[in-house]
C-alpha cells in the first residue's frame, strides 16, 4: 500500500496547489484531447467541489521542441472535462500569476502557464535543491497544500513535482492513487495462476530492460512489435532489421544484443515468439508468412500474424494477471490491428487483473471499439510505468510518501 496521505486527508477550505499531467500531442498549436484530461477530471472536481480554492499546474513539451506550448488550450480543454470554468493565466510565479491566485474564491478553479517556461523547472536535481528554487519559494506561501496527480511524470525531478512537497503539507490525488496501485500490481498483487506479459512497441530498449527486471514474476511473455523481432533475429531468423529508410532495429539490436541473447539463454521457456508475422504484400494487401519460411532480411513487417494471435489467445486466457506494454504490430493502420486488438480482446475476455499501459497501445483500446471497463486499469503513464514495473522508485512518489512520515501518518 502507497504511504502518502490522499486528498480525503486535506483540511476544508484549502488553497491547493495542484500538480497534473497535461503534456499531449499537439496538432497545429493545440493540445489534442486524451485520456489525461479525463483522469485528472475526477481529482480537479472533487477539490472544487469540495470548496477549495484549486490552482493548477502542468507542463507541455519541452524548450525547443515543437510541442512546448502555452496551457491556454489546455485550460480549455479541461474545463469541458470537469464542466465547470478553469480559469488561465499565462504567468507561472510573477505578480500577475500571484494576482490570480489570491483573487479566486472557494471553489474555482485557475491553470497557471507551463511549469517548463520557469528556468527553476527542469534542470533535474535532489528536491532538497528544488524547494530552494524562487520558483517555489515565491508560489508556496500563498497556499496551504501542495496535491500531486502527475503519477506520469513523478520519473522526474522536477521543481513541481519534488520541490513543492517539502515546502507544504502534500497529498496525493486519485490519478496519483489508482496508477499507484495498478502499476505497481506486478510486485504487490498475490497471482493464484500464471502471470503474462505482453511485450511489444517500438521502444524495445526499454522493454528488454523490464524483461529483464521482472525475471521471475512473470511466468510468460508474449512478444510482438520490434522487440519481438529483435528475438527472432537472436533465435537465428533474418527478421528484425532496418529495411528502407527504416531505423527502428539495428541500433537497438546493437544495443541491447547481448541482453536479448542473455534473458533468451536464461528464460527462454519463458518467452514467447512468434511463430508467422505480417507484412504490405505487392497491392497493399496483409499478406503473412510463416517466420520459419523467411529466408532473407528485405521484409519490413508490420504485425504478428494470425497463428501467433492463435498461439497468445489461450496463454493469455488462463492467465491471472496480464500486464501489457507496447503494441505487438502497426495497429494505427487497421491492415496490421489484428496483433494487438487479438491480444487485447482476449485479455477483455477474461476475468484476470489486467494493466494495459503505454500511452500508444492505450490508444488501441478506443480505435477497435473495446471498453476501458474490461481491464482492471488503463495506464496514462509511459515511462513511469515501466519504472513500476521495474520497481525502480519515482522520484515524486517518494516525496509524498516523506511528507506523510513528516506529518506523523
Ligand atoms: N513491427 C513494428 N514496426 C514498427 N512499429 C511498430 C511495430 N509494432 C508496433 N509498432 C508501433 O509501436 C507503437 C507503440 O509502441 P511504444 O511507443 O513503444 O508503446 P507505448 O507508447 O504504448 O508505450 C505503436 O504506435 C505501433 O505502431
Ligand atoms: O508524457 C510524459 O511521459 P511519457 O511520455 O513517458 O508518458 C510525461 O508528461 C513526462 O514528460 P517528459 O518525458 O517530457 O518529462
Amino acid at each position: 500500500m502507497p504511504e502518502f496521505d490522499t486528498i480525503d486527508d486535506l483540511p476544508a477550505d484549502s488553497r491547493v496547489l495542484v500538480r497534473l499531467d497535461l503534456n499531449s500531442p499537439i496538432e497545429d498549436g493545440s493540445p489534442q484531447d486524451n485520456r489525461r484530461f479525463e483522469r485528472h477530471t475526477e481529482t480537479v472536481r472533487e477539490l472544487a467541489a469540495a470548496g477549495h480554492r484549486v490552482v493548477l499546474m502542468a507542463h507541455q513539451g519541452r524548450p525547443g521542441r515543437d510541442d512546448f506550448t502555452s496551457l491556454a488550450g489546455h485550460a480549455e480543454l479541461l474545463a469541458d472535462h470537469v464542466d465547470r470554468d478553469v480559469a488561465f493565466v499565462d504567468d507561472t510565479y510573477g505578480d500577475e500569476a500571484l494576482d490570480a491566485i489570491d483573487a479566486i474564491d472557494a471553489g474555482e478553479v485557475l491553470l497557471l502557464e507551463n511549469t517548463r517556461m520557469c528556468e527553476d523547472e527542469l534542470p533535474e536535481a535532489e528536491p532538497e535543491a528544488k524547494a530552494e528554487t524562487e520558483f517555489v519559494r515565491t508560489l508556496a506561501p500563498h497556499f496551504d497544500a501542495y496535491v500531486n496527480d502527475a503519477y506520469s511524470a513523478a520519473h522526474r525531478k522536477h521543481a513541481s513535482l519534488v520541490g513543492f512537497p517539502l515546502a507544504l503539507p502534500a497529498y496525493a490525488g486519485r490519478v496519483m492513487e489508482t496508477e499507484y496501485e495498478a502499476n505497481t500490481a506486478i510486485a504487490t498483487r498475490e497471482f493464484d495462476g500464471p502471470v503474462t506479459m505482453v511485450v511489444g512497441g517500438t521502444k524495445a530498449t526499454d522493454v528488454i530492460g523490464v524483461m529483464d527486471a521482472l525475471d521471475d514474476r512473470v511466468d510468460r511473455f508474449l512478444l510482438g512489435g520490434v522487440a519481438g523481432e529483435l528475438f527472432l533475429r537472436a533465435a537465428g531468423h533474418p527478421v528484425g532489421h532496418d529495411v528502407g529508410e527504416m531505423d527502428l532495429f539495428d541500433e537497438q539490436w546493437e544495443r541491447n544484443r547481448e541482453l536479448i541473447e542473455s534473458v533468451l539463454d536464461e528464460r527462454g521457456d519463458a518467452i514467447h515468439l512468434a511463430s508467422d508475422l505480417a507484412y504490405e504484400g505487392p497491392d497493399g494487401e496483409r499478406a503473412e508468412v510463416a517466420v520459419d519460411d523467411i529466408d532473407e532480411k528485405e521484409t519490413g513487417f508490420l504485425d504478428v500474424g494470425a497463428a501467433t494471435v492463435d498461439d497468445y489467445r489461450p496463454l493469455i486466457r488462463e492467465s491471472d494477471g496480464v500486464f501489457v506494454k507496447g503494441a505487438l504490430g502497426v495497429f494505427e493502420d487497421e491492415r496490421f490491428a489484428d496483433g494487438t486488438v487479438g491480444a487485447l480482446a482476449a485479455i477483455a475476455e477474461t476475468d484476470c487483473f489486467s494493466v494495459v499501459g503505454g500511452g500508444d497501445t492505450s490508444r488501441a483500446i478506443e480505435m477497435y471499439g473495446l471498453s476501458e471497463d474490461e481491464f482492471s486499469h488503463v495506464s496514462i503513464a509511459g515511462g513511469a510505468y515501466i519504472r513500476a514495473l521495474t520497481g525502480e522508485p519515482l522520484p515524486a512518489v517518494e516525496v509524498l510518501e516523506a511528507a506523510a512520515r513528516r506529518a506523523g501518518n
